[in-house]
């Protein structure tokens, strides 16, 4: 059957109260739609995207290069079954691919907020998904399923809205962010503030996307580096040298210094410098328990199927993170979870590239 790819934008006039007690109003919320949703409601699955993700997870828009970021997941037959689902993946507040951030226009002037922009949270994100739904009539959900930023957000609707899904699949992500991927974030972001062409926050969009910002493309570079491993980097490249520049020539780089640079300054023209200062701001500051007491009170308010799933040799949020959340809902005595560590060698963006090794249990969880 057809992927029935649809991509919406939903305004909202009432305030959005955030987590740090500002406000944001109007803002929108750009969202995709996959497969047909059924006559009680009862087939939705709900995607959250990662730090530099989007809505568009599935399918080809007209002209593209590449399907959307989890295409080998979602789909006609896949794990997550269109034929079958009706799947939702929206973008989160604070990005730049339609949903409101940073460089949206700062009702009622049409400058955009820049730093005026208030800090957003991981609950806040969940919220504003949770708002959207509720306008479209949705007021519960077969299930969520989330990688890294996306596995944060799926664990926050299992405490913040427990009744909301029956099943909630969470991968690569933590309960809070440890000081290891805050340092990396802490270099992506001096990277970006120190670079002369970001102007202070006040850059041209357009400009920026024509000669990128070498600054956030340094930056990206490391961040890069988190997302694989030293495995990873050996079977992808080894020692292999580029060709046409000899050894002893300065600049003559090995295969990993041109995918680090490609990656980088090419990350620079899709993605916006302000977003990725807010977006990692949320990561940082991402902490299941606030609010509580503790971990254990936290996750006391689980009420759905809880799966957790990380990958063994992630470098970001270690496989032990997540292990942590298990043995937690283990100690406070909750029945209903599983937790599956996926033996792999890739790094953090296992949950992106190698989906062959974890899609049957999302199928199975899904159909079972
Ligand atoms: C999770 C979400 O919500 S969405 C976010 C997903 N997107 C990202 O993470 C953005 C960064 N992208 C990536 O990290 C990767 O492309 C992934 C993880 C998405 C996919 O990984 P892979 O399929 O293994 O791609 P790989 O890492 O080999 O290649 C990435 C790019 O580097 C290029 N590349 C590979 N080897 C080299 C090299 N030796 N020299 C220069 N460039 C290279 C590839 O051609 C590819 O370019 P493209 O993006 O223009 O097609
Ligand atoms: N590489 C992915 C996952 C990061 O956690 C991204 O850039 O969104």
């Amino acid at each position: 059957m057809s992927l029935n790819l649809k991509t919406y934008t939903e305004h909202f006039t009432n305030p959005l109260y955030l987590e740090s007690g500002r406000i944001l109003e109007p803002y929108d919320i750009t969202y995709e739609t996959y497969g047909e949703l059924n006559d009680d409601k009862s087939n939705v699955v709900v995607i959250c995207h990662a730090l530099t993700g989007s809505h568009h997870c599935a399918g080809t828009y007209d002209g593209d290069k590449k399907p959307g970021w989890w295409d080998n997941l979602i789909g006609s037959s896949k794990a997550v079954d269109t034929d079958k689902y009706f799947v939702i993946c929206t973008n989160v507040l604070g990005s730049c691919f339609g949903s409101t951030g940073p460089m949206s226009p700062q009702h009622p002037h049409h400058n955009p907020y820049r730093y005026k922009f208030p800090v957003i949270t991981i609950k806040d994100m969940v919220k504003a998904q949770r708002i959207l739904f509720d306008k479209l009539g949705i007021h519960n959900v077969h299930a969520i399923i989330g990688g890294s930023m996306g596995g944060m957000q799926a664990l926050h609707f299992a405490i913040h809205y427990p009744d909301f899904a029956s099943k909630i699949i969470s991968l690569a992500t933590t309960h809070a962010t440890q000081p290891w991927a805050i340092a990396f974030n802490k270099i992506s972001q001096e990277a970006i503030l120190k670079d002369p062409d970001f102007k202070g926050g006040y850059y041209e969009s357009s400009e920026i996307a024509k000669s990128g910002l070498s600054g956030m493309a340094v930056g990206r570079m490391a961040g890069h580096i988190s997302f694989l491993s030293p495995e990873s980097m050996q079977s992808k490249f080894g020692r292999e040298y580029r060709g046409t520049d000899g050894l002893y020539e300065l600049f003559g780089k090995f295969q990993v210094e041109m995918y680090l640079e490609y990656n980088g300054y090419n990350f620079t023209k899709w993605f916006d410098p302000l977003s990725y200062l807010y977006i990692t701001k949320a990561i940082n500051i991402y902490d299941l328990s606030r609010g509580f007491d503790s971990l254990g009170e936290a996750l006391q308010k689980v009420n759905a199927e809880l799966h957790l799933i990380s990958f063994s040799n992630d470098l970001l949020f270690r496989s032990h993170e997540m292990k942590e959340i298990n043995d937690t809902l283990k100690a406070i005595g909750y029945k209903n979870h599983n937790y599956l560590d996926v033996q792999s060698d890739y790094g953090h963006d296992s949950f992106l590239v190698e989906v062959d090794k974890f899609e049957k249990y999302i199928k199975d969880v899904l159909n079972g």
